[in-house]
């Protein structure tokens, strides 16, 4: 396919997309099930596209002066694939499959706008909603921090340390050119690429299938190590889900001591089981969401809440969700993970640390919300998170926020990573 047939097909994703308000991920398998002719390099260069124009939406749409679909999509191969005005323009002239490009006046339009004009949460590419959030978290930076979360993020992998190390996994990838993590210890990424660049398939790799590395994000990967699982301890991840964290404290643990793998949620837990055995993963106990485990309750060194959030720290990675959310849905979030918090607690040791994990940037879902159960439950007290980061990270030149200087947040502009929440509290008695 040229340019001109890849950026109708984005054009006809991203308005099946608005209209029917599904996922994208669902919406470009649709069209790639429907066109067989599309190869995977014209796929790619779609869903980038797709994904781009989704992150941006907002700046995009005020500078063409349009939030259609095809304005998103030209917006995007002019300003972040850079492609010049004149050579798209020719481009397109022979191309039968191209699209109606955008007037003469809405281009000229378009290139003598400037960004630094427009309203503040337009620059930083967020719902005007979250506007005052957004401040109150990042201050000063919190333009520069949501436009960070509408970049492209690359692919993050961590390196299963029960079955091979960096160097191992970093030679079997080598194809795709991954670098060592500047914060996880054993972390490899490989750059998000530019323009219809497309990211490797790391998981049809013989490496994967022998378990020797996880597809994770790096911050994914920090939060999980500052748990500080020890070999011999016993842990309960209680919103284990899919199981990311739970195989990396797994590795964290050299396989000694026991994890308790349990979440609400039966089909969300359900891959797990494999990923454990690919993983050689010896000392988790997986239990049903209907399995009761009463029995653990007092006897926990830690319990980690990896608690459901509304997601606004992967909106790189799913910009859709990004204009979806509601300050309903957040209300609910914040009430759900009060109920979680509160549920988490009993299992843990007196001496014992329950650790509180979201990957959303909102205050009201991080700090509001520690504070919140301290001063409910004076059994717990908030521990320095910071120590535990200069333990394990000192020796990074990337910091996170604190905004007390006890819990931590990752973000892609602070440490690269996705957006991520730590609090660590220890019972007293
Ligand atoms: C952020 S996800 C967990 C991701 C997982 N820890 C990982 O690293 O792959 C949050 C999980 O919390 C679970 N959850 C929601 N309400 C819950 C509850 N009341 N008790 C336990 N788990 C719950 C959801 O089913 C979901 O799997």
């Amino acid at each position: 396919m040229r340019l001109g047939g890849r950026i109708a097909a984005a054009i006809e994703v991203l308005e099946d997309v608005g209209a029917r308000k599904r996922p994208v991920a669902d919406a470009l398998k649709d069209w790639g099930l429907s066109h067989r002719f599309a190869g995977s390099g014209d796929r790619a260069a779609i869903g980038n596209i797709v994904y781009d124009g989704l992150r941006k939406k907002q700046s995009l749409g005020w500078l063409m002066e349009d939030d259609s679909a095809s304005a998103l999509a030209f917006g995007v191969v002019l300003r972040q694939w850079k492609i010049e005005r004149d050579v798209l323009v020719k481009q397109l002239a022979d191309d039968k499959f191209a699209p109606q490009l955008p007037t003469q006046e809405k281009l000229d339009g378009f290139f003598k706008r400037k960004l630094s004009k427009a309203p503040k949460h337009i620059k930083a590419d967020i719902p005007e909603w979250l506007q005052f959030a957004f401040e109150e978290n990042f201050e000063d930076d919190w333009i520069e921090e949501g436009r960070a979360l509408a970049e492209r993020p690359p692919l993050d992998l961590r390196v299963n340390t029960l079955k091979a190390d960096v160097a191992k996994v970093a030679k079997a990838l080598s194809r795709a050119r991954p670098e060592r993590t500047r914060i996880a210890r054993h972390g490899l990424r490989i750059a998000a690429g530019t323009g219809p660049a497309r990211l490797p398939n790391v998981t049809a790799e013989v490496a994967f299938a022998r378990g020797w590395f996880e597809v994770q994000d790096e911050g994914s990967q920090v939060v999980s190590d500052m748990v500080f699982a020890q070999p011999g301890e016993q842990i309960l991840d209680y919103c284990a889900g899919g199981g990311g964290k739970t195989l990396a404290l797994s590795a964290a643990m050299d396989n000694k001591g026991q994890i308790h793998a349990w979440d609400a949620d039966r089909t969300r837990l359900a891959p797990i089981i494999e990923r454990l055995k690919r993983a050689g993963t010896r000392n988790v106990q997986v239990h049903e969401a209907d399995e009761d485990i009463s029995a653990l309750a007092g006897r926990m060194d830690r319990v980690l809440v990896d608690a459901p959030c509304t997601g606004t720290g992967t909106w790189r990675r799913h910009p859709e969700t990004k204009w979806k959310l509601t300050a309903k849905n957040l209300e609910d979030r914040v009430e759900q993970q009060e109920e979680v918090l509160s549920a988490a607690a009993e299992f843990v040791r007196p001496g014992g640390f329950l650790i509180y994990v979201t990957c959303s940037v909102l205050p009201q879902e991080n700090e509001g919300q520690v504070y919140d159960f301290c001063e409910n439950d004076g059994r717990f007290e908030l521990i320095s998170a910071g120590e535990v980061w200069e333990d394990l990270f000192a020796s990074s030149d990337l910091k996170p926020w604190s905004a007390d200087l006890k819990t931590i947040t990752l973000t892609p502009a602070a440490t690269g990573t996705d957006g991520f929440f730590l609090a660590v509290m220890q019972r007293r008695d």
